[in-house]
Protein backbone atom coordinates (compact mmCIF):
# COMPACT_ATOMS: atom_id res chain seq x y z
CA UNK A 1 0.00 0.00 0.00
CA UNK A 2 1.43 3.17 -0.93
CA UNK A 3 1.69 6.38 1.68
CA UNK A 4 -1.30 8.51 2.07
CA UNK A 5 -1.32 11.29 -0.32
CA UNK A 6 -2.32 13.16 2.30
CA UNK A 7 -0.17 12.79 5.43
CA UNK A 8 1.17 16.52 5.52
CA UNK A 9 -1.80 18.50 5.08
CA UNK A 10 -3.51 16.10 7.81
CA UNK A 11 -1.03 16.94 10.19
CA UNK A 12 -0.41 20.02 9.49
CA UNK A 13 -4.27 20.89 10.58
CA UNK A 14 -3.95 18.70 14.57
CA UNK A 15 -3.82 21.44 17.11
CA UNK A 16 -1.12 20.51 19.83
CA UNK A 17 -2.16 21.92 22.90
CA UNK A 18 0.85 21.91 25.82
CA UNK A 19 0.26 20.43 29.18
CA UNK A 20 -3.14 19.90 29.03
CA UNK A 21 -4.90 17.61 30.48
CA UNK A 22 -2.04 17.20 33.14
CA UNK A 23 1.86 19.46 32.76
CA UNK A 24 4.04 17.42 31.05
CA UNK A 25 1.71 16.00 28.35
CA UNK A 26 1.91 17.76 24.73
CA UNK A 27 -1.75 17.26 23.77
CA UNK A 28 -2.91 16.46 19.87
CA UNK A 29 -6.17 17.84 18.75
CA UNK A 30 -7.75 15.91 15.84
CA UNK A 31 -10.76 18.46 16.11
CA UNK A 32 -9.63 21.12 13.51
CA UNK A 33 -9.38 18.19 11.10
CA UNK A 34 -13.53 17.33 11.54
CA UNK A 35 -14.37 21.09 11.69
CA UNK A 36 -13.11 21.49 8.34
CA UNK A 37 -15.25 19.72 5.85
CA UNK A 38 -13.00 19.18 2.97
CA UNK A 39 -10.15 17.46 5.57
CA UNK A 40 -12.76 15.60 7.02
CA UNK A 41 -13.67 14.04 3.63
CA UNK A 42 -9.71 13.37 2.67
CA UNK A 43 -9.32 11.54 6.03
CA UNK A 44 -12.56 9.65 6.13
CA UNK A 45 -11.58 8.70 2.18
CA UNK A 46 -7.58 7.60 3.22
CA UNK A 47 -9.38 5.06 5.21
CA UNK A 48 -12.26 4.00 2.89
CA UNK A 49 -9.95 3.57 0.26
CA UNK A 50 -7.49 1.57 2.15
CA UNK A 51 -9.88 -0.66 3.28
CA UNK A 52 -12.50 -1.42 0.52
CA UNK A 53 -11.29 -4.39 -0.71
CA UNK A 54 -10.25 -5.98 2.56
CA UNK A 55 -13.26 -7.93 2.51
CA UNK A 56 -13.87 -6.92 6.35
CA UNK A 57 -16.96 -8.13 8.25
CA UNK A 58 -17.06 -5.61 10.65
CA UNK A 59 -15.65 -2.07 11.72
CA UNK A 60 -14.92 -1.64 15.64
CA UNK A 61 -14.18 1.78 16.97
CA UNK A 62 -12.72 2.86 20.77
CA UNK A 63 -14.83 5.48 22.98
CA UNK A 64 -14.99 8.46 22.61
CA UNK A 65 -13.24 9.62 19.43
CA UNK A 66 -12.87 6.54 17.56
CA UNK A 67 -16.28 6.65 16.88
CA UNK A 68 -16.25 9.62 15.50
CA UNK A 69 -14.32 7.89 12.71
CA UNK A 70 -15.05 4.31 13.23
CA UNK A 71 -18.78 4.90 12.30
CA UNK A 72 -18.27 7.16 9.34
CA UNK A 73 -15.73 4.76 7.72
CA UNK A 74 -18.12 1.66 8.53
CA UNK A 75 -20.83 3.24 7.05
CA UNK A 76 -18.97 4.14 3.90
CA UNK A 77 -17.80 0.67 3.98
CA UNK A 78 -21.35 -0.69 4.31
CA UNK A 79 -20.58 -2.36 6.93
CA UNK A 80 -21.58 -2.06 11.29
CA UNK A 81 -20.11 -0.68 13.51
CA UNK A 82 -19.04 -2.13 17.08
CA UNK A 83 -18.39 0.65 19.56
CA UNK A 84 -15.67 -0.62 22.43
CA UNK A 85 -16.38 1.47 25.02
CA UNK A 86 -15.34 2.62 28.64
CA UNK A 87 -16.11 0.78 31.82
CA UNK A 88 -19.95 0.53 32.83
CA UNK A 89 -21.29 2.30 29.83
CA UNK A 90 -22.85 -0.66 27.83
CA UNK A 91 -26.10 -2.57 28.79
CA UNK A 92 -25.61 -6.36 27.90
CA UNK A 93 -23.42 -9.03 28.74
CA UNK A 94 -19.72 -7.68 28.39
CA UNK A 95 -16.18 -8.73 28.91
CA UNK A 96 -13.61 -5.97 29.93
CA UNK A 97 -9.67 -4.99 29.44
CA UNK A 98 -8.42 -3.16 31.88
CA UNK A 99 -4.68 -0.74 30.58
CA UNK A 100 -2.56 1.97 31.20
CA UNK A 101 -2.93 5.50 29.39
CA UNK A 102 -0.35 8.27 28.95
CA UNK A 103 -2.16 10.30 32.00
CA UNK A 104 -3.90 7.60 34.00
CA UNK A 105 -5.33 4.24 33.36
CA UNK A 106 -8.87 2.89 32.58
CA UNK A 107 -10.73 -0.28 31.07
CA UNK A 108 -12.57 -0.88 28.11
CA UNK A 109 -15.63 -3.65 27.54
CA UNK A 110 -17.26 -4.77 24.57
CA UNK A 111 -20.58 -7.16 24.11
CA UNK A 112 -20.16 -10.40 24.36
CA UNK A 113 -22.51 -10.62 21.16
CA UNK A 114 -20.17 -7.58 19.24
CA UNK A 115 -18.84 -10.14 16.54
CA UNK A 116 -18.50 -13.93 15.38
CA UNK A 117 -15.67 -15.88 15.90
CA UNK A 118 -14.06 -15.58 12.61
CA UNK A 119 -15.49 -12.32 11.89
CA UNK A 120 -12.95 -10.19 9.93
CA UNK A 121 -12.77 -6.66 11.67
CA UNK A 122 -10.90 -3.29 11.21
CA UNK A 123 -10.38 -1.73 14.73
CA UNK A 124 -9.96 2.17 14.89
CA UNK A 125 -8.97 5.21 17.05
CA UNK A 126 -7.82 8.80 16.28
CA UNK A 127 -4.32 8.22 18.10
CA UNK A 128 -2.15 5.77 19.31
CA UNK A 129 0.12 7.12 22.16
CA UNK A 130 1.42 4.43 25.25
CA UNK A 131 -0.76 2.04 22.70
CA UNK A 132 -3.37 0.73 25.48
CA UNK A 133 -6.33 1.45 24.60
CA UNK A 134 -5.62 -0.28 21.19
CA UNK A 135 -4.16 -3.46 22.42
CA UNK A 136 -6.88 -3.38 25.15
CA UNK A 137 -9.08 -3.43 22.33
CA UNK A 138 -7.50 -6.49 20.33
CA UNK A 139 -7.53 -8.11 23.49
CA UNK A 140 -11.16 -8.13 23.42
CA UNK A 141 -11.89 -8.71 20.46
CA UNK A 142 -9.17 -11.17 19.90
CA UNK A 143 -11.46 -13.06 23.05
CA UNK A 144 -14.49 -13.13 21.08
CA UNK A 145 -12.85 -15.16 18.42
CA UNK A 146 -12.73 -12.06 15.68
CA UNK A 147 -9.43 -11.79 13.47
CA UNK A 148 -8.43 -8.11 13.79
CA UNK A 149 -7.19 -7.20 10.15
CA UNK A 150 -5.30 -3.93 11.19
CA UNK A 151 -5.66 -1.21 13.56
CA UNK A 152 -5.78 2.40 11.84
CA UNK A 153 -5.45 5.90 13.35
CA UNK A 154 -4.91 8.82 12.18
CA UNK A 155 -1.80 10.00 14.86
CA UNK A 156 0.91 7.73 15.92
CA UNK A 157 2.93 9.52 18.52
CA UNK A 158 5.77 7.23 18.29
CA UNK A 159 8.24 8.27 20.90
CA UNK A 160 5.73 7.12 22.97
CA UNK A 161 6.48 3.24 22.05
CA UNK A 162 3.11 2.37 21.15
CA UNK A 163 2.98 1.48 17.37
CA UNK A 164 5.97 -0.69 18.02
CA UNK A 165 4.29 -2.46 20.68
CA UNK A 166 1.22 -3.23 18.54
CA UNK A 167 3.16 -4.59 16.55
CA UNK A 168 5.09 -6.31 18.22
CA UNK A 169 2.15 -7.71 19.50
CA UNK A 170 0.96 -8.96 16.02
CA UNK A 171 -1.02 -6.31 15.17
CA UNK A 172 -0.55 -4.47 11.92
CA UNK A 173 -1.26 -0.77 12.53
CA UNK A 174 -2.16 1.86 9.56
CA UNK A 175 -1.55 5.59 11.00
CA UNK A 176 -1.66 8.15 8.55
CA UNK A 177 0.62 10.67 10.31
CA UNK A 178 3.28 11.05 13.38
CA UNK A 179 4.51 13.40 15.94
CA UNK A 180 8.08 12.00 15.76
CA UNK A 181 11.01 14.70 17.03
CA UNK A 182 8.03 17.59 17.47
O1 LIG B 1 -2.19 4.80 23.09
P1 LIG B 1 -2.78 5.22 24.39
O2 LIG B 1 -1.75 5.65 25.39
O3 LIG B 1 -3.71 4.21 24.96
O4 LIG B 1 -3.61 6.54 24.12
C1 LIG B 1 -4.48 6.69 23.04
C2 LIG B 1 -5.90 6.82 23.50
O5 LIG B 1 -6.04 7.99 24.32
C3 LIG B 1 -7.10 8.79 23.82
O6 LIG B 1 -8.33 8.45 24.38
P2 LIG B 1 -8.78 8.84 25.85
O7 LIG B 1 -8.65 7.66 26.74
O8 LIG B 1 -8.11 10.12 26.26
O9 LIG B 1 -10.34 9.04 25.70
P3 LIG B 1 -11.32 9.91 24.77
O10 LIG B 1 -11.28 9.29 23.39
O11 LIG B 1 -12.62 9.69 25.45
O12 LIG B 1 -10.85 11.33 24.77
C4 LIG B 1 -7.13 8.47 22.34
O13 LIG B 1 -8.38 8.78 21.76
C5 LIG B 1 -6.82 7.00 22.31
O14 LIG B 1 -7.98 6.21 22.51
N1 LIG C 1 -0.71 13.26 23.67
C1 LIG C 1 -1.96 12.90 23.39
N2 LIG C 1 -2.74 13.68 22.59
C2 LIG C 1 -4.01 13.32 22.29
N3 LIG C 1 -4.58 12.20 22.73
C3 LIG C 1 -3.84 11.39 23.52
N4 LIG C 1 -4.13 10.20 24.08
C4 LIG C 1 -3.05 9.81 24.78
N5 LIG C 1 -2.05 10.69 24.68
C5 LIG C 1 -2.53 11.69 23.88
Amino acid sequence: MKEPLYADYIQSHIRTVPDWPQPGVMFRDITPLLQDPKLFRVLVDTFVHRYMDAKLDVVAGVDARGFILGAVVAYELNLGFVPIRKKGKLPYLTVAEEYELEYGSATVEIHTDACKAGDRVLLIDDLVATGGTMLAAYNLLHRLGATVVEGAAIVDLPELGGSRLIRDQGLPLFTICDFAGH
